[in-house]
């Protein structure tokens, strides 16, 4: 869910021994290690090309999920022009009244920061061998322009979970609420797809059928970011676009560190309780032949507190060539995109993250 577009000049030689998802220490092993961390180790250190300016956000459209699926025709048509507009201006929205039980997501939250404090031993077990490990966790790590390494301040885990299931053995209780919480936002993401295809006219059978739903690739994402020392020399996800359809975010006591890129600027996003955050991914933007947007978006880090997100992308089936769909093209009078399998363009948007390029722009047709 976090490919980085950072740009750089690297030559073939030099990607191929650049290791992104390299494991030596997690960040949270090196900031209980030491005292009181004064300073950041270079290697985390991006210097002063660090720009992080950001606005903040009053305005970011709030969608209310009840009114969405409300057996009332008139509050589920006005919510669903809503979410419409959201999905073509922002991008991203806040979801309100999405009825996952608080305990649910307490327990979810409390539970994958337990495994981000098992030792550092028992996290390498699942360090990525590859762009496609079904379970991975670790550090990123970035080459700069300069062809140096950067590593991310964040420790993440990543694992697929639809259409089948992985999962750490620890912390025990992980896999059940897993299972719930993953189930409930696929749920979700699908009612989200329908409510989208319905604002574009297009049939929402075709559209299951189309982007093979029943068999969403969904990926669950841990992000932890402890506190740093020198926030504003470091990152904790640089500006990327997420793949697949919606991300659905549940970001820990609503901590600022989200930014949002909105014509040309940065904003700030301050989430409200119990609030989820929503954000196009690159195949709605795709498949809606433009009409939807997905926007770039990083973390930043902060000094005092930790951070904890949890995103969790929902994508078409992995073996779903995703293109324009077929009624927008015609209406459009042209695809806007190309197509291309899914589970190649998430591959591809991984293991290109240092070349500066990003994909969603290669897949634009200049008309
Ligand atoms: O931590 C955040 O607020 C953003 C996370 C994110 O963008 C991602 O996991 O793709
Ligand atoms: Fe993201």
């Amino acid at each position: 869910m976090a490919p980085a577009t950072v740009s750089t000049n690297l030559s073939a030689d030099d990607t191929a021994r650049h290791l992104p998802f390299e494991f030596n220490e997690s960040v949270q092993s090196l900031v209980d290690a030491s005292d009181n961390l004064k300073a950041l180790p270079s290697k985390y250190n991006l210097g002063d090309t660090n720009d992080t300016g950001a606005s903040s956000c009053e305005s970011l459209p709030v969608i209310d999920y009840s009114a969405l699926t409300s057996s009332d025709p008139h509050q589920r048509s006005k919510a669903v022009a809503e979410l419409a507009e959201a999905c073509t201006d922002w991008g991203f929205f806040v979801l309100v009244n999405h009825g996952v039980p608080e305990e649910l997501i307490e327990s979810l939250f409390a539970t994958v920061r337990e495994f981000f404090r098992l030792s550092d031993d028992e996290k390498k077990k699942y360090e990525a061998k590859s762009t496609s490990s079904p379970i991975a966790c670790g550090n990123f790590n970035l080459k700069s322009t300069s062809n140096e390494t950067f590593t991310l301040w964040r420790d993440f885990l990543k694992l697929y979970v639809h259409p089948d299931f992985y999962c750490p053995t620890k912390p025990q209780p992980l896999r059940e609420i897993l299972v719930e919480y993953t189930e409930r936002t696929r749920k979700m993401a699908r009612e989200l797809v329908g409510a989208v295809a319905e604002s574009m006219e297009l049939d929402r059978k075709y559209v299951e059928e189309a982007l093979e739903l029943d068999s969403s690739f969904q990926k669950f994402g841990g992000n932890f970011y402890p506190p740093c020392p020198q926030p504003e020399q470091t990152l904790g996800l640089p500006a990327h676009n997420d793949p697949g359809l919606f991300t659905i975010l549940l970001i820990h006591n609503g901590l600022a560190g989200l930014q949002i890129e909105r014509q040309s600027h940065w904003f700030e996003v301050n989430p409200p309780p119990n609030s989820m955050i929503v954000n196009v991914g690159d195949h709605l933007e795709i498949f809606s032949n433009g009409r939807c947007k997905s926007s770039r978006h990083r973390a930043v880090v902060n000094k005092e507190r930790e951070r904890l997100s949890i995103a969790v992308g929902n994508g078409p089936g992995k073996d779903v060539v995703v293109g324009p769909a077929v009624p927008l093209v015609e209406k459009d009078g042209g695809a806007l995109y190309r197509s291309m399998k899914y589970q190649e363009y998430v591959e591809s948007q991984l293991s290109r993250t240092f070349d500066g390029i990003s994909i969603l722009d290669e897949q634009r047709i200049s008309t």
